[in-house]
Formats: structure tokens, sequence, C-alpha cells
């Protein structure tokens, strides 16, 4: 073997960070199912057209062909092929989903991220009414706290808020778009030039603030509530707020921020978007949000949707470490396996030492700071 190297953004996962992985995940199945969520299982390979609605610059999938020629990829995404399944299979909806598995991005070399992460999530199918996104959001609150996590931000969005406000400004609509971009790139210089021609007008007092409309969740419907009247955002707003009061009721000390000058973290998303991070990392712990249009692009019947993933590998890096109990080695001979394998079961914590001699059980209890049990003993 020449290449003993992991290809770049990969690693492996043993001993407690394997553990601990694996038991967050079992704790959100539980959860899941609790709920009344069916698996959903899909294979890692997909024909690379499933994931056209996504925006391939922030996910660049890793490409290989089929035997006919077909564009593969790894898949970057669970929640297209779940639509993909729900437009091929004919499964009666509404539906509750849940799944758990790697998603593969190419990142930027050097970027210090991961190119595989493990996602646990749920779709629902076939629900339009903000009990959807609350389903999902009480899920995003069990989920964390299953972690053990208790020092995080709710941060809430919507798709729909920047081009509701764009549509009502009295410009030209080439301005209109660079202004969109201005405003994602953060390019202030050119945004305010952008913005010149709005001077004076009732929209004023809210664009200056635009770029930075990230913070708290009242703070940030002050800086809304000054704009004039748009129809199109009124439901939005309204949305937004009786989640916030939502949040309230169920996790009265939950921290709410609102973003709404960034844009929507999926190219999919069609209305609230929702996401949970802790201090000083940009990982999300989940990240959710509606996306009505999504069963469009494989099929002719349009289906409301709405869903979120963990990032399982975040929250086990920001999980407490269990405390290590102590541990016991179990030497025997080999005629006695059955009286080994009785220890073993009345013994919490145990193992059986496989050694061939007793000298060498010892030195393996004493490397690794284990009580020995030693079956020989008086033989
Ligand atoms: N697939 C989305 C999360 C999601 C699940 N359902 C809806 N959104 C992501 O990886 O960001």
């Amino acid at each position: 073997m020449k290449n003993r190297n992991l290809p770049s953004g990969t690693r492996d996962e043993f001993g407690v960070r394997a553990e601990m992985k694996e038991a967050i995940t079992a704790n959100l199945f539980a959860i899941f199912k609790r709920r009344g969520f069916s698996k959903l299982t899909t294979p890692i390979l997909e024909y690379a057209d499933v994931f056209k609605p996504l925006n391939l610059t922030n996910y660049r999938p890793y490409q290989l062909l089929d035997e006919q020629g077909e564009a593969l990829v790894l898949r970057p995404d669970l929640t297209l092929p779940v639509a993909r399944v729900m437009s091929t299979t004919g499964v009666e909806l509404p539906a509750k989903w849940y799944y758990s598995g790697d998603v593969f991005r190419v990142k930027k070399q050097l970027s210090g991220s991961y190119n595989q992460l493990t996602q646990a999530g749920i779709e629902l199918v076939g629900y339009a009414s903000l009990k959807g996104e609350w389903e999902c959001l009480k899920i995003a609150l069990e989920g964390v706290a299953a972690a053990g996590i208790t020092d995080w931000t709710l941060e809430l969005g919507d798709a729909r808020f920047t081009d509701a406000v764009l549509a009502a400004l009295p410009i030209p609509e080439p301005t209109k778009n660079a202004l969109k971009q201005a405003l994602f790139a953060k390019d202030l210089s050119r945004y305010k030039q952008l913005c010149k021609p709005l001077a004076d007008t009732a929209f004023e007092p809210f664009l200056n603030e635009w770029p930075w409309l990230f913070g708290s969740f009242n703070d940030v419907i002050q800086v809304v509530d000054t704009l004039p009247d748009i129809a199109a955002l009124v439901p939005v707003i309204s949305n937004l707020k009786q989640t916030a009061g939502f949040i309230k009721t169920q996790a009265p000390d939950q921290e709410v921020f609102l973003d709404l000058s960034i844009p929507s973290p999926q190219s999919y998303y069609t209305g609230m978007a929702f996401q949970g991070y802790t201090q000083n990392s940009s990982d999300y712990l989940f990240s959710g949000g509606r996306y009505d249009e999504l069963l469009t692009s494989f099929q002719q019947v349009k289906e409301p949707a709405v869903g979120l993933a963990f990032d399982t590998d975040a929250l086990v890096d920001r999980m407490p470490e269990p405390a290590s109990a102590d541990q016991t080695l179990i030497y025997f001979d080999t005629d006695q396996w059955q009286l080994a394998e009785a220890t073993l079961n009345d013994t919490p914590n145990s193992t059986l030492c496989l050694a061939d001699s007793r000298e060498e059980a010892g030195q393996i209890a004493t490397s690794t700071n284990r009580t020995l049990i030693d079956l020989t003993e008086g033989r």
C-alpha cells in the first residue's frame, strides 16, 4: 500500500468518540420513533440529477460514472433523496420520515472542515401548516437537550423575506438583483451606493439597518416594523412572531435570534428556516426549513414539506464526555470458558482477557488501568 493517508476532509472514528456518536444517534432515533416517524434509508450513491435543485457552489459533490457512463454522485444532501423516493414510490401522504447517514461535500482544500459528515433528520411531507415547522422545532429542542448541550442559540429566518422586500422597492429590476448580491456578499460600499436612490423614502430607515439585520428576535422585528406595509411580508412576519411565541412556551429560557440579512441556508427552502448554533463555531447543530416546491422538480404535483437534519458530528463535538466507569479484566484458562462467561455476566464493565499468559494479562491490566480478576489463581 503506497498511500496510507485518508482522502482530505475524512476521518476514522474509534473509541469514545465513536461510542458517543452511536449513543446520540440512538437517542435521536428514540425521539423520532416516539413521535411516530418511520425510518427511510436511501443509498449513498445517487444519479447526479437528483441534486440539481442544490446550489452546487456550496455543495460540490464527489462525482463518478456508472457502467453506462451516467453521472453518479456521493449524496451531498439527504432531503433530495427523500423527495426522490416520495415521487417514485407512490407512498401515501402525508408522511413522517426519519433517517441517518453520511453526506459528502467537497469543501475548499485547507478549509479545516470535513467533507464527510453524518446527519440524522426528519422530513414531514404533505403538511402545509405551521404545525409542521413547530414539530421540527420541538424535535430540535429535544434532540439538542438529549445531547446534553444547554447553551445554544436558535436562529430563525425565512427564504421569502429578501425577495418580498426587494419586490416592494421602487427601483428597476437589475438594481434589485445587484442590491441583493451586495447585501449577501456584505459589500457595504456597493450596497450603500445602490441604496442612494431610495434615500428619503419610507424604506430608508430599514435599508440603513438591513446588512446588520441579525440579532435577538425582538430587536430585529423592531427594525422590520419600520418598513411600510408590504402585503407579501404579512404572513412571513406573522409566522415568525407566532413561532417565537411557541418557543417561549416550550423552552422559556431558549435564546431566539432572527437573521434576515443572509441567503436562505438551502436554495430549495421556500419559507421559514431554522438553525441551532453554539458560540464560537460556524457548524450548525441542526438546520431545517420548509420546502414546498421541491417535489415539483421530481413530479407534476406540488407537495408541501418541511424537515430538519442534525449534524451528528457537531453534536458529538459539543457533548460532555461520559465519565468512564472502572473497567475489569477477566483472565482465565481455555478450559474455564464457562466460568469466565459467568463472571463476565456478573461483573459490570468487564471484558475477557484473551492473553496467553498471566504475565501478559498483568501487563495489559496495568497499562490500561484495569482491575484484573484471575480465575486461574490457585489452580
Ligand atoms: N437537508 C438540509 C436539512 C433539512 C432537512 N429537511 C429540510 N432541511 C441540510 O442538509 O441542510
